[in-house]
């Protein structure tokens, strides 16, 4: 990423770029293969921060926690005040938030800015997610605007908000692309099992949603992966590769922070757990060994209306994964006093990164019509689409249920949207659960106030003098 990054900044008229790394080999092979890019190599750091000219600007781009704050404290001993230290890696937030805090203290500028697009992106355009403050930003904002993705004349970044602001949209950028690409997945696993299609055929079936409302990168390289043969055997790619699923852990900070912010993030929880299940081969196998037979799979057939479901089921999970992503950021930037504008974040998601899609451009269009709106799920647009995708939603849950197909992604989004769009909830029960066995009080549908019932004694209801329900 660090390499690729350096490049693009250095095919940018006007730039000279200069590169240090702790293993110098390194620097000293991208140099020799990238004589076009008139680096400047250094091999120590005073060495780096002596070629830079003032005020300096420095992008970090190593593994996040330690690697990190061991280059940050190297930067921070040879700059002066004004300079600007950039960690584009994939931070936690709240560490951003510390070393931020750290430097502003010695007059440094810290911005974390999330980069997004992998290794092509870094090169050619990536969608970037700065933080830090407003000062930095007029510096740093040119530079980064120079080396973005453009979509419509308009680069892919934006000064999300101070401090940890870029790292926190960053990692809710990562949890929906691991709730989107679960949904795929799940998509291909019934056409697969259910249409009897080949992973072949899925590439087409994928590659003619690609023209549609589906339109994205993942798809677009979902249906590359599903296409690819292994030379080896012959056999389709997909079927040679461990089904055991890896993860840097981003998803992961997604779901226990929205756990802390009390957003139900499912979709991307079930594609973080998703994962894990995959990745416990002794249980899945100790399962499979334990059980006598599967439910039969009726399979459908190619080229039948169950494709068509299929589709509309994965467009109304990807509808309910944004809405879920985007109330996460909504509810970060109240905890943490950023003033977030979702519309700008769906702008710039539009191009450079893993989740980009036309689909984004729907979300700018539904923050500019309210930019209030209580959930994705109430804009005119998607209520209508979820609307026309529910019927083909439900047979594909109940189709994959029946067939013992496991599909978290598109389950977990449709009790999702059951929950918010049921006129009365389970909860209750919860509720009436939590009193009888440890006083916690109950609110009435009739009347304000608190109340606890005396479970064990003779059962009438008391108002309780305190709030806590
Ligand atoms: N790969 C991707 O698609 C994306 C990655 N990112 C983020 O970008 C960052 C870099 O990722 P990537 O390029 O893939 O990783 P690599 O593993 O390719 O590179 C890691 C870099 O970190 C350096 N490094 C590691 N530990 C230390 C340390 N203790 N002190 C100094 N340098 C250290 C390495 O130096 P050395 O060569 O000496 O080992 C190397 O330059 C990560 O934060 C990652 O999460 C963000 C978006 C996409
Ligand atoms: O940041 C990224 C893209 O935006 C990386 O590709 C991401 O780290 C991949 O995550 P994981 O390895 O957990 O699937």
């Amino acid at each position: 990423m660090g390499s690729n990054l350096a490049r693009n900044l250095a095919s940018r008229e006007g730039n000279t770029v200069a590169i240090y790394n702790r293993s110098h080999e390194r620097t000293d092979l991208l140099v020799s293969e990238h004589p076009e890019a008139g680096f400047v190599p250094s091999t120590t750091i005073e060495e780096f921060a002596a070629s830079l000219s003032k005020p300096r600007t420095a992008i970090i781009m190593v593994q996040a926690g330690a690697g990190t704050d061991a280059v940050i404290d190297q930067l921070a001993a040879v700059f002066e005040p004004g300079d600007i230290i950039v960690d584009g890696g994939n931070a936690l937030f709240t560490d951003t938030i510390r070393r931020e805090k750290a430097l502003r203290e010695k007059n440094l500028n810290f911005v974390g800015a999330g980069i997004s697009g992998g290794e092509e992106g870094a090169l050619k355009g990536p969608s970037i997610m700065p933080g830090g403050s407003v000062e930095a930003y007029a510096t740093l904002g040119p530079i980064l605007e120079s080396i973005a993705a453009v979509v419509d004349g308009v680069p892919c970044v934006t000064h999300v908000g101070t401090d940890g602001a870029g790292h926190f949209v960053k990692m809710i950028h990562n949890g929906i692309e691991y709730a989107d690409m679960q949904l795929i997945a799940e998509a291909y696993d019934l056409l697969r099992n259910v249409s009897g299609h080949s992973p072949a055929a899925i590439a087409e079936v994928f590659t003619e949603w690609n023209s549609g409302d589906l339109e994205s990168y993942l798809i677009e390289i979902t249906a590359e992966v599903l296409k690819q043969v292994d030379a080896k055997t012959g056999k389709p790619f997909v079927d040679i590769v461990l089904d055991q699923a890896g993860s840097k852990g981003t998803g992961v900070w997604t779901v226990q922070n929205a756990l802390d912010l009390g957003v139900p993030v499912g979709g991307i929880a079930e594609a973080v757990f998703a994962r894990a299940v995959s990745s416990h081969p002794d249980q899945r196998a100790a399962v499979q060994k334990s059980i006598d037979a599967r439910p039969e799979i009726a399979v459908i057939g190619e080229g039948t209306a169950f494709e068509d479901d299929v589709r509309a089921a994965l467009y109304a999970s990807k509808v309910v994964a944004y809405a879920q992503g985007f109330d996460a950021i909504i509810a970060g930037a109240v905890k943490y006093d950023w003033n977030i504008d979702k519309g700008a974040i769906a702008t710039i998601w539009r191009g450079g990164c893993i989740i980009r899609a036309q689909f984004l451009n729907r979300i700018v269009e539904a923050y500019a019509n309210d930019p209030a709106l209580p959930t994705l799920l109430v804009d005119p647009y998607f209520a209508n689409a979820v609307k026309e995708g529910e019927a083909a939603w439900r047979r594909v849950v109940s189709t994959a249920a029946l067939s013992g197909i496991p599909v978290p992604g598109f389950g977990s989004a449709l009790s999702y949207y059951d929950s918010l769009a049921s006129k009365r909830l389970p909860a209750a029960l919860v509720q009436g659960q939590r009193d009888f066995f440890g006083a916690h009080t109950y609110q009435r549908v009739d009347a304000e106030g608190t109340f606890h019932t005396l479970w064990s004694g003779d059962r009438t209801e008391i108002e309780s003098a305190g709030s806590s329900h």
